[in-house]
């Protein structure tokens, strides 16, 4: 086992308020990272942490360690773009670019400069075969995303991701828009994209977490409560604040 990512006491605070007191946990290369809890619990928090996507919102603070394969993320000689190249995000709601479906899996690559034709077209071909999307848009490459379904704009915005070749993929409830048979699709893909990538995805879905997971986290109130292997911690938590919420006791 490899750690991709480690962190080490970590505090986050919103102004005054402790959204995130002490954590530690490893993330596992080519493993699917599941952070579990009830709402407010500060998971979404944790998870922008690891790309320092809430550098972006102001009066906030952190400190303690998050290392990315040994290099601090929040030293000064790390570059936030080149982080976030790394460290790529899939949001809650699927939200492609108002451009075509090409234009899209494309955009951040054109962002950095790349211009060769024929590498950007192997690139599509490349990450939607890996969004598993390619066979449903490749004759439409040039039509708007907003022509997608929900469930293939979330795919998209996927293969949009994984065409900056990404080390790691935070993925924040990646599913909660959609309807079971688009989520069963992105659950499945997920699974297929750990060999690849190592995947921390936020879930509001216990089911979820169950079945696409290696590791849970469960958090309450910016606590980490448990994290272990995701069969131990459904089958057997140490905690009683995990199995009540496990077991739907609140939350
Ligand atoms: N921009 C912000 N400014 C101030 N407080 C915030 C901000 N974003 C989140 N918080 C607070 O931080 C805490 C953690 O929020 P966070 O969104 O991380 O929780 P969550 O577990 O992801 O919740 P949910 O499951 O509802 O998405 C909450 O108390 C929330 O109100």
């Amino acid at each position: 086992m490899f750690v991709k990512m480690k962190i080490s006491n970590l505090n986050f605070y919103y102004g005054n308020f402790r959204a995130l007191k002490n954590i530690s946990i490893d993330i596992e290369e080519n493993k699917v990272t599941a952070f579990i809890g009830p709402s407010g619990c500060g998971k979404s928090t944790f998870l922008r942490t690891l790309n320092r996507m809430n550098d972006l919102v102001e009066g906030t603070k952190l400190d303690g360690e998050i290392l990315l394969d040994g290099e601090d993320i929040y030293s000064n000689s790390m570059q936030v773009e080149e982080l976030r190249k790394r460290v790529g995000m899939v949001f809650q709601k699927p939200n492609p670019f108002p451009k075509s479906i090409y234009e899209n899996v494309v955009y951040g690559l054109k962002k950095q400069g790349v211009k060769d034709k024929k590498k950007l077209d192997e690139i599509v071909e490349k990450s939607l075969r890996g969004a598993a999307l390619w066979d449903e848009v490749k004759d439409r490459l040039n039509k708007s995303a907003y022509s997608l379904s929900g469930g293939q704009q979330q795919r998209l915005c996927i293969a949009r991701a994984i065409a900056m070749e990404p080390e790691v993929i935070l993925m924040d409830e990646p599913t909660s828009a959609l309807d079971p048979i688009a989520t069963s699709r992105v659950e499945n893909l997920i699974q297929e994209l750990k060999k690849d990538y190592t995947i921390v995805i936020v879930t509001h879905s216990m089911q979820q977490a169950a079945r696409i997971s290696d590791n849970t986290a469960f958090f309450l109130l910016g606590e980490l409560i448990e994290f272990g292997e995701t069969n131990k911690i459904f089958a057997n938590p140490k905690d009683k604040r995990t199995n009540d919420y496990i077991i739907g006791k609140f939350g």
